[in-house]
């Protein structure tokens, strides 16, 4: 069975990366039922090709079709370089997140799961967390995802990087597999010994030119080298002068000819393989050089991509919900620092305040200025350090995700569902034990329901607030070093060891901007920090009146406002930085 795979064909692709042209007139076709290869030295533009090619970037100049139309996210498998599984989860229940959020049209999310488990001879590793799988199972874990949906045709981007010769070789096997099942592969790859196993390869040179576009047997002649590795050097030394529209040894293959008379038809997403797809000339030659490696079981052909409803986003919302918790509870690492942190903070605050600040007959203003501000730093933290981590560990999956049905809208949606009610129950628990141990006065439950409303919208602005920053750094080592950056404004510019009407003209502005002043300003409010002052026992009452001004005298109203108001502008800016990170496919 061939007839279900995709014609992925390029015509003069030209790519432009920062200003920097990586890809130059590269020409191929990438039958049903081969598989093709994509090589080159590092830098060469392997990996971008391949994303062109996908429909995942789309090409500076030249033009890609998928059987004569533009390229379409239905029907598209892509495994890039990173892991696309949660390693803290099973993997039968990180592939069954997979498959629900898919939701393959013809089988529910089990029976999928069952399917490529077997298929790819993982069935045995289905209880074990991806994390403790080895470097083979999970690239194949990686593949199994892709599979739930029975793709027409399936991009990887260097499968068998980091493999033992044996484990590539009973890879590239399992590729083979598939694409004799009718799936059309392409993918990326450094290893000279792949591109035996391939039916097709596009040598790339250095500077982004095809320098060998064919059958990978006659690749050596072709340069007049030994092995397919010395083709590297060869490439290398001759590749700028390497043109392949210009040589005539370098010519592509004759198919190419009737490309662009087909990118003329520019038929659309819903075409079916062209003539080429249904002879398969390449399949012979890969028999021929395919492994003797362990057969996998056998994959049957592409099927619908996904089923109706799959992105619903409610649906999705609920899906990535329970994954989120799972993960959360599956991950003790995490869930202990989740619970921990708030505890072991409200354990250092009551460590730190003496009791009784607040007292009317034995106040201590300044002590209860401090004992506000922390508390408002508190919510600020314990919801900044919840969202630091969230999406950038787990970048290289929403990418994958977000290419065929993800939306951005639930995910992020999910992402408050999980983590706002641990913050809810985080400040409570700070309320509650600062007000059961003295260090916070006595006052009616509407008072400590404001309190707590204030602390809740500070906590729930710093977590957008980290979301956004999980989502536009590149590195999860950047994430934790952004903490320090975005917690000092926050305790300078807040107003409390400064008061903001103290404050040069330049800090005072940039005050406006930090959550922290309005969450303590609003908590100072609930309290009447202003009254107490006024009317307070202690010589430093008036005085501090007189320093922070009006800071506490306007209604937490206007506080609410602003940390709501900075929670949604973060959420906003986070939408649109993941929708610029994980682009959709197609275009
Ligand atoms: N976002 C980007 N901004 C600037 N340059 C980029 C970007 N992405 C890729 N490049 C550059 O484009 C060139 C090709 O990159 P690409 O990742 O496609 O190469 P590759 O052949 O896959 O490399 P490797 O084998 O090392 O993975 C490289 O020089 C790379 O530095």
């Amino acid at each position: 069975m061939t007839g279900h795979g995709i014609r992925v064909a390029a015509c003069d692709v030209e790519r432009t990366v920062g200003g920097r042209t990586v890809l130059r007139g590269v020409s191929l076709v990438a039958e049903a039922g081969e598989v093709s290869a994509i090589a080159g030295g590092s830098g060469s533009g392997k990996t971008t090709l391949l994303d062109t090619l996908a429909g995942i970037r789309p090409p500076s100049a030249g033009e890609v079709r998928h059987d004569g139309g533009r390229p379409d996210a239905r029907g598209l498998g892509y495994v890039p370089q990173d892991d696309i599984l949660h390693r803290a989860l099973p993997l039968a229940h990180s592939l069954r997140y997979a498959a629900a959020l898919r939701a393959p049209a013809d089988e529910g999310p089990a029976d999928a799961v069952d399917r490529t488990l077997a298929a790819l001879g993982l069935t045995a590793c289905a209880g074990r967390r991806v994390g403790t799988l080895s470097g083979g199972e999970r690239k194949r874990a990686s593949i199994a995802v892709e599979l739930l949906t029975r793709p027409r045709v399936l991009f990887l981007d260097e499968p068998t990087s980091g493999l033992d010769p044996a484990a590539a070789a009973e890879l590239m096997s399992l590729l083979h597999e598939l694409a004799r099942a009718g799936t059309t592969v392409v993918l990326t790859t450094h290893a000279p010994a792949d591109l035996a196993r391939c039916d097709r390869v596009a040598f790339l040179a250095p500077d982004g030119r095809p320098a060998y576009v064919g059958d990978p047997r006659a690749m050596c002649a072709h340069f007049g080298v030994a092995t397919e590795a010395d083709v590297y050097a060869a490439v290398a030394s001759r590749g700028a002068s390497v043109d392949a529209g210009r040589e005539p040894e370098l010519q592509l293959e004759p198919e190419l000819g009737a490309l662009e008379p087909e990118l003329e038809r520019n038929a659309g997403p819903g075409g079916t393989s062209g003539p080429a797809a249904e002879s398969v000339p390449g399949s012979e030659r890969a028999a021929e050089t395919r492994p003797a490696g362990p057969k996998p079981a056998a994959v049957r052909g592409p099927g619908p991509a996904r089923g109706a409803g799959a992105d619903h986003p409610l649906r999705q919302w609920s899906i990535l919900a329970r994954r989120d918790l799972e993960l959360i509870t599956r991950d003790r690492l995490t869930a202990a620092m989740l619970i921990g942190s708030p505890l072991v903070i409200v354990a250092m605050f009551a460590m730190l305040f003496r009791p009784g600040a607040f007292d009317p007959l034995a106040p201590s203003p300044s002590g209860a200025a401090m004992i506000l501000f922390w508390i408002a730093f508190g919510g600020f933290f314990f919801g900044l350090t919840y969202g630091l981590l969230q999406i950038c560990v787990e970048l290289p999956i929403v990418r994958r995700e977000r290419l065929s049905v993800l939306r951005i809208g639930p995910y992020l949606a999910a992402k408050f569902t999980v983590l706002l009610p641990i913050l809810v129950l985080a400040d409570v628990v700070l309320l509650a034990v600062l007000r059961g141990m003295n260090r916070l006065p006595a006052a009616s439950w509407s008072v400590y329901g404001s309190l707590l409303v204030t602390l809740l919208l500070a906590s729930a602005a710093a977590l957008a607030l980290g979301l956004l920053t999980s989502a536009a750094v590149t590195e999860v080592g950047q994430a934790t070093l952004m903490l320090p950056l975005l917690c000092f404004p926050q305790v300078l510019f807040s107003g409390a060891f400064v008061p903001v009407p103290r404050m040069p003209t330049i800090g005072y502005t940039l005050s406006y901007a930090m959550t922290n002043r309005w969450a303590f300003e609003a908590l100072g409010s609930d309290l009447d920090l202003s009254g107490r002052w006024a009317h307070s026992r202690s010589p430093l009452g008036p005085p501090l009146l007189a320093s922070y001004g009006d800071s506490f005298d306007h209604s937490p109203l206007l506080g609410w406002a602003v940390l709501a108001g900075c929670a949604a502008l973060f959420v906003a800016a986070t939408c649109a930085v993941l929708a610029r990170r994980c682009p959709r496919a197609g275009w």
